[in-house]
């Protein structure tokens, strides 16, 4: 899959923001909906499914290794799976894209079938470590030969049947402690993950819902999660609900553009992954939720967001595992804010899409906004409400996510922000431009 072409977007200061609007399914969801309902015994269906790259990565993965994937023409994904155990052989690399959890999952799957893969991805993705997956696959019995640095390409043979572990994660990472569970499903015995830190436990909530035997303690040692192998997943209708960290670059856009007042509907909030708006709150932001309920086993409202004006915070650094792709957008929250935002204890976003607090370094510096960089974090000096100087052009690095965080901040900006490449939007939110359109004109509208 060629990378498409750079598309540069030039992005003006925002009047303000109304309407409703909803989001796409959530990512991390949408993947492990495809490679559970593969792996059961029967045909699953998808409602809601996030028709991103990265989404589509994995769909085409488990395709080549023996599910049948469609999509009907009310956009409903039906999967017919081949059980725990029936992955075949693909016949061809497969081609991961920018997807680091398509990556780190498949690789779990792949190394406890009889099966042998490569697995090959882009730029960004063949920059990224692998070892912290390649390592307790190995323990389990997998033989995986990666690229120097243990990254991309890389190629994984599966042993069959695979040797249970019980492995403490040495990063937060819901990435590893999931390529461990999804090995363990055709593992004989108890394979077991520690986190002394909660991750996003999306895993564990859709294992559970496949019918798998899985049990989580909280010890001392922290939450243990016990999956009991060869199991037979029975297929599913699952709902995927909105993502959380699609909405939030909504929510940041709302609240820092004067005059805004939005509701983004289907909002996923389990308490794994809302961090960002706990943190935005802590900041002086105006969300409330509305309709809570339950979508697919997951928390979910709407949220009603208001401009606001928001101050400087210390980030709690305990936040950090349920909001970790959100912090380049915080920043361009404590850009706006009063006073100087700490966030400190991110080392992880290092090795995200980019390195994302470099990333964010080089591209608040390019509209005018002062930061200090610290191994594990960065402080930001906000502007307290007046417009960022904007008037730069700034590098996306292949990453979705600093090219979105960017083109929120150019929304409060007095000069024409330049994005050098927005095409990686569309990895995990094809119709983010599309929504915030719709944002503006639903206020041009109710003015004309
Ligand atoms: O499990 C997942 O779906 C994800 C886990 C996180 O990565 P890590 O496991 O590397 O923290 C996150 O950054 C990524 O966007 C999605
Ligand atoms: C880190 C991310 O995704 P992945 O690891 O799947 O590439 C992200 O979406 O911010």
């Amino acid at each position: 899959m060629p990378h498409p072409a750079p598309t540069p977007r030039t992005i003006h200061r925002s009047g303000p923001l109304t309407g409703r609007v909803s989001v796409p399914g959530d990512k991390s969801i949408s993947h492990r909906a495809l490679m559970l309902s593969a792996l059961a015994v029967g045909t699953s269906r998808i409602e809601g499914l996030l028709e991103g790259e990265d989404v589509l990565a994995t769909a085409a993965a488990m395709r080549q290794m023996g599910a049948e994937i469609t999509r009907d023409e009310d956009g409903v994904w039906h999967v017919h799976g081949v059980g725990v155990g029936g992955l075949m052989q693909p016949a061809q690399a497969l081609e991961m894209g920018n997807s680091g959890t398509s990556t780190r999952l498949l690789m779990g799957l792949i190394a406890s079938h009889a099966i042998t893969a490569t697995l090959t991805g882009d730029a960004s993705l063949s920059a990224r470590p692998m070892a912290r997956v390649i390592e307790p696959l190995s323990q389990m019995g997998a033989d995986i030969t990666a690229s120097p640095g243990g990254r991309l390409p890389l190629m994984v043979r599966g042993m069959n049947p695979a040797v249970p572990i019980s492995y403490t994660l040495p990063v937060a990472s819901a990435q590893v402690k999931s390529a461990i569970l999804l090995a363990g499903l055709n593992t004989p015995g108890i394979t077991r993950v520690i986190e002394p830190v909660a991750t996003r436990d999306h895993s564990e909530r859709m294992l559970a819902g496949f019918g798998a035997d899985l049990t989580v303690e909280q010890t001392a040692e922290g939450r243990v999660i016990s999956l009991v192998g060869e199991a037979e997943l029975k297929p599913q209708h699952i709902v995927v609900p909105g993502d959380p960290s699609s909405a939030a670059f909504l929510v940041v856009a709302a609240t820092i553009v004067p005059g805004s007042d939005i509701l983004v509907t289907n909002v996923g909030l389990n308490p794994t992954r809302a961090g960002i708006f706990t943190a935005l709150r802590l900041m002086g932001a105006d969300i409330t939720e509305q309709d809570a309920r339950t979508v697919g086993g997951e928390p979910v409202a709407d949220l009603r967001v208001r401009h606001a004006p928001l101050h400087a915070i210390e980030v709690p650094p305990e936040l950090a595992p349920s909001m970790i792709d959100e912090y380049p957008v915080l920043f361009v929250a404590a850009a706006c804010a009063t006073g100087r935002t700490v966030a400190r204890g991110a080392h992880e976003l290092r090795v995200k899409e980019s390195d994302r607090i470099a990333a964010m370094v080089a591209a608040l510096g390019a509209i005018g906004v002062a930061t200090e960089e610290f191994d594990d974090g960065l402080a930001i000096t906000g502007s307290g409400g007046a417009p960022l100087p904007g008037g730069g052009t700034i590098a996306s690095l292949l990453d979705h996510r600093i090219a979105m965080s960017l083109a929120v901040a150019a929304m409060v900006c007095a000069g024409p922000v330049t994005i050098d490449d927005v095409a990686p939007v569309a990895t995990s939110y094809p119709i983010f431009f599309a929504t915030l359109d719709t944002l503006k004109e639903t206020t041009e509208l109710a003015a004309s």
